[in-house]
């Protein structure tokens, strides 16, 4: 459906045009802070672009006539036609060619063009028909008259001549370049049947295919409407905090600070500096509640200051803000084709000629025989070539992949085209990174211990937390934030050197010795030989290991809990028959807690992987189940992302080049949309094989008609426009929510308690210091409490008394572990996991404890637990009696089966 200049139809592919896109300002004709002018100084060199909005695009028949007529234009480097928005995104200089002269040189083909405001909502369809509509309908009705008064059958005529203009400039334009598009068809078909004396029908043409036009455009508008919101909505001047100086958003450097006024959007990325206020983030993230911001929480251009003033301190330039990335990768996606499509046009490229070949001969052949009724053979000619346009069908994918991904956009997942979308649909296996993706990345620190007397406490935490200062590991956090709660301040310009090694840990040079900190892997690297065990009054997951100078020198164990709605997601991927399966660079026991979390709603568990083993097992996996879905969080993840046939990244702070380069960014880190996401590829699927199908089947039909009985040429225009529009329609529901699939067997509480867990998750994860649940900030009753729907209670599980046992190896383990979890332990998780997290009321504290030991290498085979702890009514429902424990209460609270 789009083109770029001087390109053969065959549209550029996403990456080509993601690449065509990136390094250009937001929409809007050009400049928001320089009128469009001259362009000297800017820092964006020449090229600038222009956003129109052109009624007149019906199928991907106009792409080429818009490509045509403004491909030679000086000064114009690229056009790309989005049909189902109706929009022409064209890219020029505007010291060249203006504005409005573009504009021009489309009007004068009937396109009905405009230049897009800077901050309106896409297409605006006039609510009332055009003239030519009006008048052609109104004197068609009046013709309908004729059996009283024979005259009045000229008005058809009259109607037909009143609707015609913009489609006969149309139609020239189109026949000027020599190509056949709808207008040309119409016009020889509304000739043909002036010419035989049907003025009827020629009216009837003329009036149904104006009018259809018109509700199509009304429906696009609606549909596109949600794209460009995101975007135009940032104000094109901010105020300068210090100063109060008003200047352009695209002059504003990093590290400025702007002041935001309640009521106001947000203009740039940036850290809260100064005051507090709530901001809703749906524009982004989709989450409809208001998050509360202070210093030194992150804000995202395109959000809505609520209540407050605050000040930000800008992190990125306008250009590259969070969501002018999103929106030109949502265009980039809109204008990438997917399979189905693809294949559909390569079609319709010969269908057109050789049906209006089919006609002609329809029409020649009999004549030079000289057959007896030839009125009705030209009659079946003209009904075949108003069938020739194969609008219907080429709408019947880009429309519907349009209004999916916008829906998505809205929901806050991004996804990158068609094709993604088409193969989310098809997802067999998910696979779950689990730091940052199942878990929320946020540790505790439960056990910080000196090895050996080589050094102090203070000086090991002097050290670790100087060069954990330098990592963006979310287990680095934890570090810091521990070392400072005891008073010691980490020194990173003390570092020297410093390294990091993607699955194993990190290597610093501080005070001139040799400092390596990680897991086990660590060990070997640093050459560390010796090995000792530990006991320790924790449930602890993740152990770290110091090692100084080639002495293990320190040991830690660390804790992160599952994201509220982790476990619900892969049950519901379940219950859509997806397997899902965990891939971590964590240790086992780290992977079996989390399980346990989760209510054993994993199949498969995976630790130990370095980035390569992720990528392997997520090949094993397409090969063993079929296309495979990978969730992830990191830069370490990019490698398996980029291997799944759909990669998704979390986050909304996440790294630009993780969302750069998955196929989807989920823009909050509710990891419910992950099954979301499924649903709408899926539901996507179905439309577009509706689609396909009535667009084809209404073709059938009338020529069934016209073979059958006679050849109705207002029938056959009625299919035409009326199956775009259906397809246009139809495909709209998508935007929808499909009936807001009840929670099972649940009813409204249950979804209204998770719903809020969900919101007050992300309250507490958005609004507080980075590493808010870390060690001693887990206020009981605090933030956290807030939402312990899901999540283990607020007392500290250090604060039971079970022992654990660290291992501390002599080596290092060889290879990935594959866990295969006994049986009675995934069972005894279930009763416990999710809602007791590894709490002691639900007796799950036991099955950690020999999680952390080494689980017990059973015979069973790859894990596959059946029943899921609050879910299915698993644990918590069969045994009343754990009621008195406090666990089937939070249990009924998130399941919706009990
Ligand atoms: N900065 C660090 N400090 C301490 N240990 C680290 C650090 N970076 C990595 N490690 C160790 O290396 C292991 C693997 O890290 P990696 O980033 O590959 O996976 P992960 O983030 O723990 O888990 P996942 O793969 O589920 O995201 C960690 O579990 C941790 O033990
Ligand atoms: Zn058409």
């Amino acid at each position: 459906m789009t083109g770029g200049a001087g390109r053969p139809a065959g549209a550029p592919e996403a990456a080509e045009l993601e690449e065509r896109l990136l390094p250009l300002p937001s929409p809007g004709s050009g400049d928001a802070d320089g009128g469009g002018g001259g362009g000297g100084g800017r820092r964006r060199g020449k090229w600038e672009k222009t956003y129109l909005d052109v009624l007149g695009v019906c199928c991907s028949a106009e792409v080429a006539l818009v490509e045509r007529l403004l491909s030679p234009i000086d000064g114009v480097r690229a056009v790309t036609v989005v049909v189902p928005s109706r929009t022409v995104i064209v890219e020029h200089d505007p010291a060249a060619v203006s504005p409005s002269h573009i504009v021009k040189a489309l009007n004068k083909a009937g396109l009905e063009a405009s230049v897009r405001a800077y901050g309106s909502s896409g297409v605006v369809a006039g609510r009332w028909p055009s003239p030519y509509v009006l008048a052609s309908g109104a004197l068609l009705l009046a013709s309908f008259l004729a059996p009283l008064l024979p005259p009045l059958r000229w008005l058809a005529l009259a109607a037909a001549c009143a609707g015609a203009p913009p489609m006969l400039l149309r139609a020239f334009a189109a026949a000027t370049g020599l190509a056949l598009d709808i207008n040309v068809l119409m016009v020889v078909a509304v000739a043909g049947a002036a010419a035989l004396g049907d003025y009827a029908e020629a009216g009837a043409i003329v009036f149904l295919f104006t009018a259809a036009e018109w509700l199509e455009a009304l429906a696009c508008a609606k549909a596109g409407s949600g794209m460009s919101s995101l975007m135009s909505t940032i104000p094109p001047r901010v105020v300068l905090a210090a100063t109060g100086e008003v200047v352009g958003l695209r002059d504003v450097e990093v590290g400025a600070v702007v002041a935001v006024r309640a009521g106001e959007v947000v203009p740039v990325d940036g850290v809260v500096v100064d005051g507090q206020s709530e901001v809703d983030e749906s524009s982004l993230t989709g989450e409809s509640f208001p998050v509360p911001k202070q210093p030194p929480a992150e804000v995202w251009a395109g959000t809505m200051n609520l209540d407050g003033y605050i000040a930000v301190r800008t992190t990125a330039l306008a250009e590259n803000s969070t969501v002018a990335r999103m929106e030109r990768l949502v265009e980039a996606a809109q204008n990438s084709r997917s399979k189905t499509q693809r294949l559909i046009d390569s079609c319709s490229k010969y269908y057109t000629p050789a049906v209006v070949a089919l006609a002609a001969s329809v029409a020649l052949v009999p004549l030079l025989l000289g057959a007896q009724d030839m009125r009705r053979w030209f009659q079946l000619a003209l009904v075949l070539l108003v069938s020739a346009c194969p609008c219907a069908l080429v709408l019947s994918t880009p429309v519907a992949t349009f209004c999916a991904l916008l829906r998505a956009a809205r929901m806050g997942v991004l996804i990158k085209g068609g094709d993604i979308l088409e193969s989310l649909g098809g997802i067999r296996v998910a696979a779950f990174d689990k730091t940052g993706t199942i878990t929320k990345g946020e540790f505790s620190i439960d056990g910080f211990h000196v090895v050996g007397d080589m050094v102090e406490m203070s000086q090991l935490l002097y050290w670790v937390s100087s060069i954990e200062s330098k990592s963006s590991h979310p287990m680095a956090a934890a570090l810091v934030e521990y070392a400072q709660s005891k008073s010691i301040q980490p020194k990173p310009e003390n570092v020297t050197e410093f390294r990091i090694y993607p699955g194993e840990g990190i290597y610093g040079e501080i005070d001139g010795r040799h400092v390596y900190i990680g897991n086990r892997r660590i060990m070997a690297r640093s050459s560390c030989q010796k090995g000792s065990r530990i006991d320790d009054g924790v449930n602890a997951a993740s152990i770290g290991y110091v090692v100084g100078d080639g002495d293990l020198v320190g040991a830690f164990a660390l804790s992160d809990d599952c994201r509220t709605g982790a476990a619900e997601a892969i049950r519901e991927l379940r219950s859509m028959g997806i397997k899902s399966v965990m891939l971590t660079g964590d240790s086992r026991s780290a992977a079996m807690r989390a399980q346990e979390q989760l209510g054993g709603a994993m199949e498969e568990l995976h630790s130990e992987l370095l980035p390569a083993d992720k990528v392997g097992l997520v090949g094993d996996l397409k090969a063993r189940y079929g296309p495979a879905l990978m969730v992830g969080d990191g830069l370490n993840d990019a490698p398996a992302l980029a291997a799944a046939d759909v990669g998704v990244a979390m986050g909304l702070s996440g790294s630009a080049a993780a969302m750069e380069t998955s196929h989807a960014t989920l823009m909050s880190s509710d990891i419910l949309r992950v099954p979301a996401a499924v649903r709408l590829g899926r539901r996507a699927c179905r439309t577009i094989a509706a689609n396909v199908a009535a667009s084809v089947a209404a073709k059938a039909a009338v020529a069934a008609l016209a073979v059958a009985w006679r050849p109705v040429l207002w029938a056959a225009v009625l299919a035409d426009v009326g199956t775009c529009l259906l397809v246009v329609l139809h495909s709209m529901t998508l935007l929808r929510e499909p009936g807001t699939a009840a929670p099972r067997g649940g009813g409204k509480e249950d979804g209204a308690c998770r719903a809020t867990a969900r919101s007050l998750a992300m309250r507490s994860q958005l609004a507080g210091a980075p590493n808010a649940a870390a060690a001693g900030a887990r206020a009981p009753g605090g933030g956290t409490g807030g939402y312990r729907c899901c999540q283990k209670p607020a007392s500290r599980p250090s604060e039971q008394a079970h022992s654990v046992v660290i291992d501390i190896p002599a080596a290092p383990s060889a290879g990935h572990q594959e866990l295969k979890i006994p049986r009675a332990a995934a069972a005894n998780g279930n009763a416990g996991g999710c809602c007791g997290g590894g709490g002691g009321g639900c007796g799950a504290a036991s099955t950690v404890a020999s999680g952390a030991r080494a689980p017990r290498k059973e015979d069973s085979g790859r894990v596959s637990v059946k029943t899921a702890c609050c879910g299915n009514g698993g644990g918590a429902r069969d045994s009343p009696k754990k009621a008195g424990q406090g666990c089937s209460r939070d249990a009924r609270c998130c399941s919706g089966g009990t």
